[in-house]
């Protein structure tokens, strides 16, 4: 006899409910909370069966995931350990009892690590209007989507970046400083961006980068800011933190923005480090120095996603993408992305 829990139902299981396909659904759980730096223990993959879906609610499959960074540090705050894998997805609408959605229609859920799902809509947004056939539908997790829309807000909105300035990005070949590397070179800004291996620095100077350098094998940080730009930086998009940042906020001209996006190379830290601290170039360099997240701009998202769009069907901007095959390679490929095995986004077909 199967065991019903809520709306999930234990497997191994015989029941065929009435006129209904049992789908199961698999999904990676969080076995225990990081840490240090995740390891494939720490992941448990589980199976449930999901019920049949009620008046308003959908079924969805997913296609496409998204392995992020902040999966690392939001785990710690938003999830127990038991919990599905936080996450987004493009997935396909399989059936609908919810007249907003379609069958066959494509939607971003944060339904997480899992393979189906049921939603009542509140969750999920519709793939942009039109999409183009031509463009992959993972980019709505990358290029057009939270990645794209937090390079295009920050570099406008923080580091407020304007034709001939100078903008320096780290994480420069990911997901997020691709796109922060290219719009920047639209406004007309010289930029430079540092990644940790020479193909992915060879990546950035094809997609149009001015300078850039891995940080991993250059004798000196200091030195290498200061070659690929003597003159300094009027913009820092800070997706690092940690020791390059302490370098680089010393090579800022006078009232340069910093935006804090991201601070990667502390993510896995469990001993918080002591800095330099940031006061010396802030004040004597009159600098402004913002962290964000891109949800503060959640009521401009389409108008950040169309503008991406657009030059992405114009070729103005180039995506590339890390493509993981499988549902089971999940903790791989996040484990993976968190190391740097990726150029442009982390992506995990479902099939
Ligand atoms: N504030 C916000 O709203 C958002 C913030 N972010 C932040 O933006 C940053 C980039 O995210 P995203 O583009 O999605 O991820 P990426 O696609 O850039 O993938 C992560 C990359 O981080 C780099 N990295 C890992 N460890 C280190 C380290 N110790 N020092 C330097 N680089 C390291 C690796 O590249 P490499 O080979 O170069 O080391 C890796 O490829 C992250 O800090 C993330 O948290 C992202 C989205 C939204
Ligand atoms: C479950 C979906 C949550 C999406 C959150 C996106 C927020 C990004 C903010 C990132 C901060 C650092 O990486």
């Amino acid at each position: 006899m199967a065991k019903v829990k809520g709306r999930l139902i234990e497997v191994p299981f015989t029941v065929i409910f009435h006129h209904h396909r049992m789908i199961l659904s698999r999904s990676w759980t969080l076995v225990k909370h990081f840490e240090g730096a995740p390891k494939p223990s720490d992941f448990k993959l589980k199976e449930v069966g999901l019920s049949p879906i009620k008046n308003g609610e959908v079924m969805l499959e997913a296609e496409y995931f998204s392995v992020d960074p902040y999966m690392r540090p939001y785990s710690k705050h938003m999830m127990k350990e038991g919990d599905v894998m936080i996450g987004t997805q493009v997935a396909r609408v399989l059936e609908s009892k919810n007249s907003e959605f379609q069958v066959g229609s494509f939607v971003l859920s944060n339904a997480g690590w899992t393979t189906h799902s049921i939603s009542n809509g509140k969750e999920l947004t519709p793939l942009l209007a039109n999409w183009p056939a031509h463009i992959p539908r993972s980019l709505a997790l990358g290029t057009i989507g939270m990645p794209g829309l937090t390079s295009y807000f920050g570099l406008h909105e923080i580091c407020c970046a304007k034709k001939d300035e100078i903008v320096l990005v780290n994480g420069a070949a990911g997901a997020v400083g691709t796109i922060v590397g290219q719009i920047a070179k639209i406004i007309g800004c010289k930029v430079v961006g540092s990644a940790g291996s020479d193909d992915k620095v060879q990546y950035l100077k094809e997609i149009g980068f001015d300078e850039v350098f891995n940080y991993k094998t250059v004798s000196s940080l200091e030195e290498a800011l200061k070659k690929a730009s003597p003159e300094g930086y009027d913009c820092f998009f800070e997706n690092v933190g940690g020791e390059f940042a302490d370098v680089a906020l010393l090579q800022m001209r006078k009232y340069g923005r910093i935006a804090v996006c991201g601070a990667i190379s502390l993510y896995n830290d469990t001993v918080p480090r002591k800095g330099p601290y940031v006061h010396y170039p802030l004040i004597f360099q009159e600098l402004r120095m913002e962290g964000f997240t891109v949800q503060r701009w959640l009521n401009r998202y389409n108008e950040g996603l169309e503008k991406l769009m657009q030059w992405v069907v114009e070729g103005k901007l180039k995506y590339d993408e890390h493509i993981t095959k499988g549902f089971d390679n999940m903790p791989s490929a996040f484990i993976g992305m968190l190391k740097g095995d990726n150029i442009g986004k982390a992506i995990i077909t479902a099939k």
